[in-house]
């Protein structure tokens, strides 16, 4: 069932490489201006789940809705027509290009002639690098990316998503290689955002940022979802048993009691 607040739904996922299941009957949604948690551990399927969303790769199975219509044909010009901007964790920058026209790529300012205005380009770039994840060290708008370090290369692609406010945001471990000052730029930009209506998926290992700022968790293990919750029914300590130890750790925490006092655990908590 689809509701009126649901941006995009994912129905009954499956992904298949050769005879690896690496998604298992995932079904993801996320709310209009709603931010999500997606979590787990390494190898449960976060990253995969993050592709077939922005359409990089297809799905075995399943069903993918956008405002409640299914799009059959899942591809990456199809999500980005619809408003989907993705960070991967290898930001994709052109790092022979300066910070400016990396951000501006594909939506370049022109005049009436055609020609890139550079000069307001560049203005504009550094008012974004200032308000949106006030990045270490950059000196210039005009520095080319090549020049910049692995955090400042993975914030300017943030700040170029941010700015242009997509409708569906997704950050696969945004803040990996963020220092501390930018990490809470970038987790107080999610939450303005969201009161623009934007919604975003934070994929991250960093549970405490993840709690800081998501309105609901879902967690994947071994490609599966196990927990889908909303922030308020959870806690740090609940998640991080759910990422270490899978649906055991969700059960425990939940009765307090070890495992084999309640029995078998059944399919996805909810
Ligand atoms: N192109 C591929 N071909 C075959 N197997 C793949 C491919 N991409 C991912 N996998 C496998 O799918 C599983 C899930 O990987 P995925 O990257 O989605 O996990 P993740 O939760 O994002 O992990 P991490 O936190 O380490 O990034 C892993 O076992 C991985 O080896």
């Amino acid at each position: 069932m689809t509701t009126d607040s649901e941006l995009i739904r994912l129905d009954g996922v499956t992904k298949e490489y050769g005879p690896n299941t690496v998604l298992n009957d995932v079904s993801f949604t996320v709310g209009r201006g709603e931010v999500v948690g997606l979590l787990g551990d390494n190898g449960a399927g976060k990253s995969t789940l993050v592709k077939i969303m922005s359409g990089v790769v297809p799905m075995t199975s399943g069903r993918y809705l956008w405002e409640g219509e299914e799009i059959k044909h899942v591809t990456r010009p199809e999500t980005e027509r619809r408003g989907v901007e993705t960070i991967f964790q290898d930001s994709a920058l052109v790092p022979s290009m300066s910070i400016t026209r990396n951000i501006f790529a594909g939506r370049e300012i022109t005049n009436r002639l055609g020609f890139m205005k550079i000069r307001e380009m560049d203005r504009i770039t550094t008012e974004i690098l200032d308000s949106v994840v006030s990045i270490e060290g950059i000196k210039s708008a005009k520095q080319l990316v090549s020049s910049l370090s692995g955090g400042q290369a993975q914030a300017v692609a943030i700040a170029r998503a941010v700015h242009f406010k997509r409708s569906l945001l997704i950050l696969d471990e945004p803040t990996s290689a963020l220092a501390v000052r930018a990490t809470e730029a970038l987790l107080n930009y999610l939450v303005q955002l969201k009161a623009e209506g934007v919604s975003s998926v934070l994929v991250t290992h960093n549970l405490h940022h993840a709690y800081q700022v998501c309105d609901r968790h879902v967690v994947m293990n071994h490609g599966r979802k196990i927990l889908d919750i909303r922030r308020e029914d959870t806690s740090v300590a609940e998640l991080t048993a759910a990422v270490v130890e899978g649906v055991e750790g969700v059960r425990r925490f939940r009765t307090g009691r070890p495992l084999a006092e309640i029995g078998d655990a059944p399919g996805p908590l909810a």
